[in-house]
């Protein structure tokens, strides 16, 4: 059955968790590692759907790749090797994937098709097709190319200056992709700061690229090297944990091993700005990734203005912040966030609709919503819609509710937490 029912606990919620690995370095680390010459070990590899997502679609190129659990091994034999595929290539559900394979299909001298799930069928391609189109890629799609399922007649791209026009990592990512394979210089002009996991891992795999300001510049015809990874813990599944013992009585978690990267860390500056007490370390660098360890106990939290440059930051995490908003004293707004309107679904409509079901007050704008503080949430039905955040949020709205609360479409959690509920009733225990 997919669908769970879950009880608020009788005590605080407690304990020590290892989230799984970051999804977004768990994406790259397979594309690089696929493109490169030589030998990469995985480790912590998130097995997520979206992730293997990506391990597939570099399979369907005729690249060897071993999973076993979250061990990956990539017996990449340089970018010269990769096949056609002889069958039109799965995305799934994952964004991340589509976006930054069509860097990759588009620069490569073949024929390849890709498709989507329904949900990512909707999201719009057009921002990768545009800004590739102009280094001469041929892309072919739904609607003007602006949706899935497309066709890429792959072909040797020429280096262009690209100003991005959306504040996306991932389009950022498919254009330093293209670029790194294409003729000559591409220039990526940025219009705010987004996750950088794309550069940390270039430097890591032997890619040369500089920056200046909000400008990339990679040259073309660069060709990987093998390099072993493990991938540190992702802060936005952290930010389940994080936000649950924050507003559930007498709790306190701690999360280790979790990447702290400063471009991906708005949840602790939201959460600081909030009240939350919270503790963070480094521990270590892994790669060129900072990582270390997380603590949060019960505090009483105040509703904050979050917009501008902190959007980018925390864009994955403002469902659970949503729900965190709905306990603090006051009011809470959420700005400059549409995105949220073209992620597996979309997020402010059904953060509104699903937290205003289950007794919070919570009024969605154009752009974000304004969420209403300090109310009693009564339980009832969140239907996830396909969206593993949205499922997420609502499994830890029952750890406040008076009465159960029931998750529909339970399945999709799987996307980017498979053991998410074991997790969860860990620290409940
Ligand atoms: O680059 C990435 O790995 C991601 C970037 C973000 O999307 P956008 O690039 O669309 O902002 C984020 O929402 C997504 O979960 C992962
Ligand atoms: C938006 C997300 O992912 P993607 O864009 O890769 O589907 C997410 O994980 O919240």
């Amino acid at each position: 059955m997919n669908q769970v029912q879950l009880n608020p606990p009788l005590n605080g919620i407690n304990g020590t968790l290892s989230v799984p690995g970051d999804k977004s370095i768990s994406h790259r680390a397979v594309i690089f590692s696929a493109l490169a010459e030589g030998t990469s070990h995985i480790s912590n590899f998130l097995i997520g759907e979206d992730c293997l997502r990506t391990v597939q679609a570099f399979r369907e190129f005729g690249v060897e790749i071993e999973q076993i659990g979250t061990n990956v091994t990539i017996h990449g034999k340089g970018i010269a090797s990769l096949k056609a595929p002889t069958q039109p290539i799965n995305f799934g559900n994952s964004g991340t994937t589509a976006r930054l394979m069509s860097g990759i299909l588009a620069a490569l001298p073949m024929f390849s098709t890709a498709y989507g799930d329904p949900s990512l069928s909707k999201r719009p391609m057009d921002r990768v097709v545009v800004p590739l189109s102009k280094m001469g890629a041929e892309i072919y799609g739904r609607e003007q190319s602006k949706l899935l399922p497309l066709a890429f007649q792959g072909k040797k791209l020429i280096g262009k200056e690209i100003k991005m026009n959306v504040k996306s990592a991932q389009v950022k990512s498919a254009l330093l992709l293209a670029g790194m394979l294409a003729e000559g210089e591409t220039t990526v002009i940025e219009q705010g700061i987004t996750r950088n996991h794309t550069e940390m891992l270039m430097a890591q795999y032997g890619i040369h690229l500089t920056k200046k300001d909000n400008e990339l510049m990679i040259k073309g015809d660069q060709q990987p090297k093998a390099s072993d990874l493990r991938v540190p813990g992702d802060i936005s599944s952290a930010a389940f944990f994080l936000v649950a013992a924050s507003v559930v009585f007498d709790s306190e978690i701690t999360i280790e091993g979790v990447g702290l990267n400063p471009t991906r860390d708005g949840i602790l500056t939201a959460l600081r700005k909030m009240g939350a007490e919270l503790e963070v370390e480094e521990t270590e660098r892994v790669g060129h990734e900072p990582v270390g360890r997380i603590s949060v106990k019960s505090s009483y939290l105040h509703g904050i203005t979050v917009e501008g440059d902190l959007i980018p930051n925390l864009i994955d995490e403002i469902p659970i912040l949503a729900l965190a908003a709905t306990q603090a004293k006051g009011t809470t707004v959420i700005k400059d966030a549409k995105e949220l309107r073209v992620k597996e679904t979309d997020r402010i409509k059904a953060v509104a609709t699903n937290l205003n079901n289950i007794g919070a007050r919570v009024e969605p704008t154009e752009d974000g919503m304004v969420i209403y503080g300090d109310t009693t949430l009564q339980g009832g039905t969140i239907h996830s819609y396909g969206d593993h955040r949205i499922g997420m949020m609502g499994a830890i709205a029952s750890l406040i509710s008076k009465s159960p609360v029931t998750i529909e479409d339970k399945d999709c959690i799987n996307i980017s937490y498979p053991n998410f509920f074991d997790h969860l009733h860990e620290v409940c225990k």
